[in-house]
């Protein structure tokens, strides 16, 4: 890494121009060519609204009150528009639907080199490279509307790891990526940056998923201001990550609940590095101490999903698939991107029709009934909240669906209110939607939904792009709707904590199959299940391993469970 700043901060500030107050406050920090910079903060803390100042999105499309001096690879930001910084700055945005320009895959990896008049040859061989390295190679041909979340990631990072810019910025690249994939890409960033002299800025909350592979510096932001800029080392043992809100790699946590002083460990931004004092004794006997508890099963079907066949045009998924949800379970649904997730919740709500098989609720085939009959029992939480946002006031869009059933004002008026407050937005209830951050969005999404009393709801990655604070506070909220209501609920999910921590039962799919369906710590003990899902094991599982702990699967449950507990008696 070269000794020469790329891009330097001092006294930034930033107001929207519908906000009284700035977003960002007095921001100040330097970045070398070549760096890979995390930055991480709480949900809403202005995290985005720095990428957009450094892809010039602001002020362009987003107008406010900007100040400060910027230099970007030694221009000053006064001097660049977006035009001119799309040359320095790649950019992967948090919601690839609003990237994509092309018609099909290819076109749309192809953008940035059509737009360089690179010679059509060049062009065809980078886009086969690119898919191939980004595993899209498959779907080239596809409309990016066709294709799953996950895809649409890779495809947004395949068209932008074309263009050669010295910048890359990414927006939460992992929300939507199942794990493995996530590794893989966080994998790829390293490679480049290593060999390319790239500068590499990430955006995201899975900072452990980051710091898979070494990050030079965390810049940590809350409420607009920059609160720490150092090695994830210092950070790490610093604590600060919890202080915030944010979730600091697993492990650590574990390793401060077995009583080990992490600031004391000379270097904790990566497990191998780790030297387990005592040869790991805290662990063990931790481990000892906290037997797991194992779930009971009370076994009344409602959703029951009978030989299902299911083909897009070009694409086979389901073939004779079965498979039978539980009243009052709280199911996970895991497995690689483009397997099928999204399409069985499509076959579930009613958006698409089986070319064979049946779906039922409760004895009723969900053929009979229209999607809207389907809605008043299923809420459907889709993965991009910008797909189902139709209002602009935050009220209004989570009074809708009770206005539809024609209630009364007043009793709309209290629903909304108890919901947006059960969801963490009730500060925000006078609000326009747009002036919501990605992750406040998708609440909405949740709360509009929640407020119509289904008596199945299915997530697709409901904790996408939140932070630990409002993760939890989401699905603390849903297990308990699933405890004292039975509220039957099935979620998507590419987070494996999430799986052990709120699920009872994990299905995990492979190419349209089921390849296992039990307890989610089996999913993660058996290997070729990790694999053929795309799964990954977690730290804690690595640090039972370290700790030459019998079981190290099982360890990982009953730290999720103890972490859990601890939680709900805070
Ligand atoms: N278009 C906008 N108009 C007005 N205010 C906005 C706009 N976009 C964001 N904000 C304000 O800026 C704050 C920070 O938003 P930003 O998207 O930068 O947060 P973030 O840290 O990226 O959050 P998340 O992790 O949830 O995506 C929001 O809470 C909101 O107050
Ligand atoms: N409208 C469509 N037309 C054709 N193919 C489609 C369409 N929608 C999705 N596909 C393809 O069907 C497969 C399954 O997609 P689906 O969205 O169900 O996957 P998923 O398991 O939810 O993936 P992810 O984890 O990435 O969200 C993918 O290979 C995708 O490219």
């Amino acid at each position: 890494m070269s000794q020469s700043p790329i891009i330097q901060f001092e006294h930034v500030n930033f107001q929207y121009e519908s906000q009284t107050e700035p977003t960002l406050k007095d921001i100040n920090f330097t970045i070398q060519k070549g760096e890979k910079v995390l930055i991480a903060g709480p949900s809403g803390s202005g995290k985005s609204t720095l990428g957009k100042i450094l892809n010039g999105m602001i002020p362009e499309d987003y107008p406010g009150e900007l100040s400060g001096n910027i230099t970007i690879n030694g221009q000053s930001f006064n001097d660049l528009d977006v035009f001119k910084l799309s040359f320095e700055v790649g950019t992967v945005l948090q919601d690839p639907d609003s990237q994509f320009v092309g018609l099909t895959v290819a076109e749309d990896i192809a953008f940035a080199l059509e737009n360089d008049a690179k010679p059509q040859s060049e062009i065809h061989q980078r886009v086969s490279d690119w898919a191939k390295r980004l595993d899209v190679a498959e779907i080239i041909s596809n409309h990016p509307q066709d294709i799953s979340g996950g895809q649409k990631q890779r495809v947004s990072l395949a068209g932008v790891l074309i263009g050669d810019e010295p910048i890359l910025l990414l927006d939460e690249p992992l929300a939507n990526l199942d794990p493995a994939a996530g590794e893989a890409s966080i994998e790829l960033l390293d490679h480049l940056s290593h060999k390319e002299d790239l500068t590499v800025i990430i955006i995201e909350h899975r900072i452990e998923e980051v710091l898979h592979r070494p990050i030079d510096r965390l810049l940590l932001i809350d409420d607009g201001k920059l609160i720490a800029n150092d090695t994830p080392n210092q950070i790490l043992k610093s604590g600060v990550l919890t202080e915030v809100g944010l979730r600091e790699p697993l492990y650590l946590t574990a390793l401060r609940a077995c009583g080990i002083e992490v600031s004391e460990l000379p270097e904790v931004d990566e497990l191998s590095k780790i030297e387990l004092p005592d040869n790991g004794t805290a662990v063990l006997q931790w481990d000892v101490e906290h037997p797991i508890q194992p779930n009971s099963d009370g076994a009344e079907p409602l959703l029951e999903i009978r030989n299902l066949q299911f083909n897009y045009p070009n694409r086979s998924i389901f073939n004779n698939f079965n498979l039978t949800i539980n009243k009052g379970e709280m199911v996970a649904i895991v497995g690689k991107n483009g397997t099928g997730k999204t399409t069985l919740s499509n076959l579930i709500t009613g958006f698409l029709h089986p070319n064979q098989g049946e779906i039922k609720l409760a004895g009723t085939n969900l053929d009979d009934l229209s999607i809207k009959e389907r809605a008043e029992h299923i809420g459907y939480i889709l993965q991009d909240p910008n797909q189902m946002i139709s209002k602009d006031m935050i009220f209004d869009e989570v009074a809708l669906g009770l206005r539809l059933r024609g209630l009364d004002e007043e009793i709309i008026k209290e629903k909304v209110l108890s919901t947006l407050k059960v969801t963490g937005l009730y500060p925000f209830r006078n609000w326009p939607i747009r002036a919501l951050s990605f992750g406040q969005k998708k609440r909405v999404t949740i709360a509009s939904i929640l407020v119509l009393d289904p008596e199945v709801m299915i997530l697709d990655e409901p904790t996408a792009g939140q932070d630990l604070a409002h993760y939890s506070e989401i699905m603390d909220f849903l297990e308990e709707l699933n405890r004292t209501q039975q509220l039957t609920t099935i979620f998507i999910t590419h987070d494996m904590y999430l799986m052990l921590e709120y699920a009872d039962r994990a299905v995990a799919l492979s190419d349209g199959e089921i390849i296992a369906d039990t307890l989610p710590i089996n999913v993660l003990t058996n290997d070729d299940v990790v694999k053929a899902a795309s799964l990954t094991h977690t730290s804690l599982q690595s640090l039972g391993t370290l700790a030459n702990l019998e079981n190290p699967a099982r360890f990982a449950q009953g730290f999720v469970d103890y972490q859990k507990e601890v939680r709900h008696h805070e």
